[in-house]
C-alpha cells in the first residue's frame, strides 16, 4: 500500500538541525495493520506526518499504491490521497454535532437533498461501525475519552479511504479502556479490511494488535516483520530489550560452520553449551527472554535475589555462582523464596 524508500527529513532547529529521518525503507501491507513503534522522538510522528501529506521529504520517495505521492519533484495534497486519520486526541470540532464532525469529510453539497440524505446515511453506518448508533446528536464534550476516540474513528473511516493512519490513537485513555477499545478497533479495522498504520511507543499495543511491526530508532526502521519475528529474533540486543523484557548472557561461539544450514550455532554459555538460533548472539552476547529459561530439576546453580508477583505470573531475578543475572517467569503461586538455592536451564522448543 505505502511503500517508502529512502525518506529523510531534517528540522532547520537551534542551537543545531535535528534529522528526524534518516533513509526510512518501508512496504506498508495492504490490508493489514502495520504498527510503526519505537521510543519518544525516534521520528515516528514525523513519518506519519508525511504519509499524510501534512510535511515534505527532504530527499526519497513515498508511493500510495500505484502513485507517487511525495518525492523530489512531486507532492500530492492530503485531501487528495485518500488517507484519513486519528489523532492522539481525536481532536474533533467541539462546536460541531458527533454526526457533523463524521460528515466533515464527506463530499457532496448540502442544498442537494439526494447527497444530504446519502450523508446521512453514511454517518447513521459509521456511528454504528463504532458501536455509537444514536449518539449523533450530541456534542464531543458529553461523550467519554473512549467514545471521542470512537468517533475520531467513525470520522477517519465515513470518506472510505484507502488507509487510515492512527497516532497513538488509544494513548489518552486509562490501562482498563485501552485495552478494551484497541482490541474492538483492531476487529473493526479487520472487519472492514481497511489498510491502517498506528504509530505507537507502546510494545505491548504494538505486538498484540499489528499483523506487522516496524521498529524505529534514532530515525531509521531497524527491524521489521511479523510481531512474532521481531520478537522472537530481534535485531540486536537494544531491538531485544525494547521488544520485551530480556536476559542478555556472555558467549563465544563453539560451532559456526552450520552445517545444517539451519540457522542455529553452538554456544558456550554461564548456562552452559546450547545450541541456540544465530539470531539471537550478537557480538558475544546470547539474547533471550526470561519465558525461554526456567527453574528445573537439573541445570546450573542460581540463587534468587529478588521476585515480583504479577498474579497472573511473577517474575524471578536470579544470579549464576560467576554472577550472570538472570530472570524468568513463573506462574504466580510458585514464586520461590529470596535466596533460594535453585537450578536454571533454557527451555528447549523456544
Ligand atoms: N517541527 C519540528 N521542528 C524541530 N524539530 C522537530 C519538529 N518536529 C519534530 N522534531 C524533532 O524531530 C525528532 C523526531 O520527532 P517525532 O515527533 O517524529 O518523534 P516521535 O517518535 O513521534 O516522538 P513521540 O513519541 O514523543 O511523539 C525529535 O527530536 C523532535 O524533537
Amino acid at each position: 500500500m505505502f511503500q517508502i524508500r529512502g525518506v529523510t527529513r531534517t528540522f532547520p532547529s537551534r542551537p543545531e538541525p535535528v534529522q528526524a529521518l534518516r533513509g526510512i525503507d518501508l512496504d506498508v501491507v495492504d490490508g493489514g495493520l502495520t504498527a510503526i513503534l519505537g521510543a519518544s522522538g525516534c521520528g515516528k510522528t514525523t513519518l506519519l506526518r508525511i504519509l499524510a501529506g501534512f510535511d515534505r521529504p527532504d530527499a526519497g520517495e513515498v508511493r500510495l499504491g500505484e502513485r507517487v505521492v511525495a518525492s523530489p519533484g512531486v507532492f500530492v495534497k492530503p485531501e487528495k490521497r485518500s488517507v484519513g486519520i486519528v489523532a492522539q486526541e481525536g481532536a474533533l470540532f467541539p462546536h460541531l454535532s458527533v454526526a457533523a464532525n463524521i460528515a466533515y469529510g464527506l463530499p457532496g453539497n448540502a442544498w442537494s437533498a439526494a447527497e444530504r440524505r446519502s450523508r446521512t446515511e453514511r454517518v447513521e453506518a459509521m456511528l454504528r461501525l463504532v458501536g455509537l448508533p444514536g449518539y449523533g446528536d450530541r456534542r464531543p464534550a458529553q461523550l467519554s475519552g473512549g467514545q471521542q476516540q470512537r468517533v475520531a474513528l467513525a470520522r477517519a473511516l465515513a470518506p472510505a479511504p484507502s488507509v487510515v493512519l492512527l497516532d497513538e490513537p488509544f494513548s489518552a485513555l486509562d490501562a482498563a479502556l485501552r485495552v478494551e477499545l484497541r482490541e474492538e478497533v483492531r476487529d473493526l479495522l479487520r472487519s472492514i479490511e481497511t489498510t491502517a498504520v498506528l504509530v505507537t511507543h507502546d510494545q505491548n499495543e504494538a505486538l498484540s494488535l499489528a499483523d506487522h511491526v516496524a521498529l524505529m530508532r534514532d530515525g531509521l526502521v531497524v527491524q521489521s516483520g511479523t510481531p512474532q519475528q521481531v520478537y522472537d529474533h530481534p535485531a540486536d540486543p537494544e531491538a531485544a530489550a525494547f521488544l520485551g523484557d530480556s536476559v542478555q548472557v556472555p558467549c563465544s561461539v563453539l560451532l559456526d560452520d552450520d552445517a545444517g544450514h539451519d540457522g542455529m550455532l553452538v554456544v558456550d554459555s554461564p548456562l552452559g553449551s546450547l545450541r541456540v538460533p544465530a539470531a539471537s548472539v550478537h557480538d558475544g552476547t546470547l539474547v533471550l527472554r526470561p519465558e525461554q529459561l526456567e527453574i528445573a530439576e537439573t541445570g546450573v546453580p542460581a540463587t534468587v535475589f529478588a521476585t515480583r508477583f504479577f498474579g497472573h505470573d511473577g517474575l524471578v531475578q536470579l544470579r549464576l555462582d560467576d554472577g550472570t543475572p538472570l530472570r524468568l517467569r513463573v506462574a504466580g503461586t510458585d514464586l520461590p523464596a529470596l535466596d533460594a538455592s535453585v537450578l536454571v536451564r533454557t527451555v528447549t522448543g523456544r
